[in-house]
């Protein structure tokens, strides 16, 4: 009976209008017979792999049909992928944070072994293969252990088809042997079939069968011995260069041709494909339906395992995920909207040109005699206003020494009182309206401020207001007039949400949150998914028969667990150690930024199914966050934006929801108002849309 039938197997990479795509398989027919090794022999790059892909259902034919067990790969209930067949890849496609009994059990457990029997197992292929110990991790084994445990792991489920891609290479001479005698005792004793493919040639003298393959054709397909017979030579190598050489140029014609032709018969068979290969279709998708259902909880069990273990193993892992918004948070509030300090003002004083005599209260002071307010050196009073924190007063003797100092950048700017500051301000005292124009030119000061940081300049200008009003109002009341003289006539009442003190800080904390919640998801979920398939493991799942929904709800669920720890700590952490009020409910603020972390993960996943690299991946993560940034809202109100841009920007991830977060830390709003509301719906249809791309996109590359 034959174990795997290929009946003109015909594969390309590449469109299929492509005049360039690669045939790799062209036209082949392969019989692999139960209780048998058949060697598949050929030159790097001539299809082995490929082969071998389609027979185990990671990869379809383009044309042609492949039986495997008497089932058609992927077909439902064919086990294949999956249990019935035991596939060692190329690669070592381990997860190295495993130990090697970790390894081992992760895939018993997907192939439903009993925890009894895979102990079992275990132990006879401990010392069949003699594998390192049980608690070596796989990342510390040397390579030919790892291709020792990477066997072990074909092996464990005693499957019925055993696919070995290159299982001796770079394995010492004894332990090549020990695998052969392995494979010819199993498959004398048993209806186990090996298809094996080797760059020793000569090895492949053991096998019952071998194929030797050319540029995606299979030259021959014979015992080991009748070849050599048939070319009349001692060694297998020699019959396959002599075939090579016979089959030389006419191959090339007949390769030339069958390009063409297969090229016009693939087009015509788009349209009226082989019934049967409509039905692998339908059933296909059946099967994927009857998939995406089916989780058995030895396979779920296997890979929340491995997930979690690969996680807590990764030390930069942990810190990543739970140090490192600690050391964001803690960035950010230490840095980000305290008050400048050790600034350095200057002062040109040319009321009171020693500056010691300023500080002498008999001068300064206001002296009230026959209804008649006499100030004396008041500049000394509103400099003594000018309060230690807004920096350090540096005296200059003229303002062309002040401007010198500005424009060296020692100090972030100056004021400059007149000569007669004080009898100007007299005059306007007393004479009011009637008083010289010189005198309100005089009684002015006149401020020069670095502008080209404006957080600084802002922040000097507003105490130095500040300490205008101060010294008026003392002014007024030294007079005996009404201290509101002093004041603009406009009077900010109690404010309707927040204070008059609050800091920026506090306006953007909620949206710097939110995009470090959702891009510390994203990051984490590309960093699994594309080592999980640069290194292999994610196929060799694939192909023992888990499918990638179950890849994705275990993903989903270990994740969502560290999400919600996540946003916990980040709540706890922000409230006890900075004290950062909520008037409203936390468990919304958790809701909120937990479905910000899950549309975050699903943005990573999404970018991973289209992104091969981690360098890709990063490009693209890296490209989405600074527009999010910069047009969520969070550096400066959307309102500042032209209308189209801001229609553009309310539908991003972050601008409603940290709008809504908001709300509920200052207003103190709940779930019921729309302001709040808003944020969940569209943090909601993010999620589907995210979450619908990656169906398409995983399905497509399936
Ligand atoms: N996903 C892919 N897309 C495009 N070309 C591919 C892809 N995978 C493989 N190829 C190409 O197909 C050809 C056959 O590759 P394959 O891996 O099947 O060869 P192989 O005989 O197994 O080689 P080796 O012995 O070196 O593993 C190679 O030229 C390879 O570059």
């Amino acid at each position: 009976m034959a174990a795997v039938e290929v009946h003109n197997g015909y594969k390309y990479y590449g469109q299929l209008n492509d005049p360039n795509k690669k045939i790799i398989l062209n036209y082949i027919n392969m019989k692999v017979m139960a209780g048998s090794i058949y060697g598949l022999l050929g030159a790097s790059g001539c299809g082995k792999t490929t082969l071998l892909s389609c027979i185990v259902g990671q990869r379809q034919l383009n044309d042609g049909k492949i039986k495997v067990l008497g089932q058609i790969p992927g077909s439902p209930g064919s086990g294949i992928p999956g249990p019935r067949i035991g596939f060692m890849p190329q690669e070592i496609a381990l997860v190295e944070e495993m130990t090697v009994e970790e390894t081992l059990y992760y895939f018993g457990r997907i192939y439903g072994l009993k925890e009894r029997c895979l102990k079992e197992r275990y132990n006879v292929l401990l010392e069949l293969l003699d594998l390192p110990s049980s608690t070596q991790l796989i990342k510390f084994c040397s390579g030919g252990q790892q291709r020792r445990v990477s066997f072990a792991c074909a092996l464990v489920h005693d499957p019925e088809l055993l696919i070995l891609d290159e299982p001796t290479v770079g394995l010492d001479p004894i332990l090549r042997e020990k695998i052969w005698t392995f494979l010819i005792e199993k498959t004398r004793n048993s209806k186990v079939a090996v298809v094996i493919t080797t760059h020793y040639v000569e090895e492949a003298r053991q096998a019952n069968c071998v194929g030797l393959m050319r540029n995606g054709i299979l030259l021959a397909e014979d015992s080991p011995k009748n070849l050599m017979l048939r070319f009349e030579t001692n060694t297998i190598e020699d019959a396959f260069l002599c075939l090579c050489q016979k089959q030389g140029v006419s191959e090339e014609v007949e390769r030339k041709l069958s390009k063409r032709s297969s090229f016009v018969l693939a087009a015509e068979k788009e349209d009226i494909r082989d019934a049967s290969f409509q039905e692998q279709d339908v059933n296909k998708s059946s099967a994927k339906r009857e998939k995406l259902f089916y989780t058995t909880q030895s396979r779920m069990k296997a890979l929340m395992i491995k997930n979690l273990v690969q996680l807590v193993r990764q030390p930069s892992g942990m810190v990543f995920l739970f140090l490192f918004p600690i050391i964001q948070l803690t960035c950010f509030y230490l840095a980000i909207g305290n008050n400048p300090m050790d600034l350095k003002i200057g002062i040109v004083n040319a009321e009171v040109p020693d500056s010691s005599t300023c500080f002498n209260d008999s001068l300064t002071t206001t002296i009230l005699y026959s209804d008649r307010c006499h100030l004396n050196n008041i500049s000394c009073r509103y400099i003594q206003e000018l309060k230690p924190d807004l920096g350090k007063k540096i005296y200059f003797d003229t303002t062309d020494e002040a401007l010198y100092a500005a424009k060296k950048t020692n100090i972030v700017g100056f004021i400059y009182f007149s000569s007669n500051f004080s009898k100007s301000m007299q005059d306007i005292l007393e004479f009011g309206r009637l008083a010289e124009e010189q005198s309100f030119l005089s009684s002015e000061l006149a401020v020069r401020i670095d502008m080209s940081d404006q957080q600084i300049a802002f922040f000097v200008e507003r105490r130095l207001r500040e300490a205008y009003k101060n010294f008026v109002e003392n002014l007024m009341q030294d007079c005996g007039l009404p201290k509101s003289l002093a004041n603009l006539p406009i009077r900010f009442e109690k404010p309707i949400f927040g204070s008059y003190n609050d800091e920026y800080r506090k306006y953007i904390a909620p949206g710097v949150v939110m995009t470090m919640v959702f891009f510390l998801a994203t990051l984490i979920t590309t960093a699994v998914f594309i080592t999980e398939r640069s290194d292999g493991v994610w196929d060799r799942t694939l192909i023992a028969g888990i499918s990638t929904s179950e890849m994705l709800i275990a993903h989903i669920m270990l994740q969502s667990v560290i999400m919600i720890l996540q946003c916990l700590e980040i709540v706890v952490y922000i409230s006890l150690v900075f004290n950062t009020q909520n008037n409203g409910n936390n468990f919304t603020v958790i809701a909120l930024l937990v479905l910000t972390g899950f549309s975050g993960m699903l943005f990573g996943l999404l970018i991973s199914v289209y992104c091969k690299t981690h360098t890709m991946a990063n490009f693209v993560a890296t490209g989405a966050f600074y527009p999010m940034i910069m047009l969520c809202g969070l550096l400066w109100p959307l309102e500042g934006m032209p209308e189209l841009l801001r229609r553009v920007a309310l539908a991003f991830p972050f601008t409603i929801p940290t709008v809504s977060v908001r709300n509920i830390l200052e207003k103190g709003w709940s779930i019921q108002n729309s302001q709040v509301y808003n944020g969940f719906i569209i943090m909601l249809l993010w999620i589907s849309a995210l979450f619908c791309c990656c169906v398409v996109g995983l399905r497509r590359k399936m």
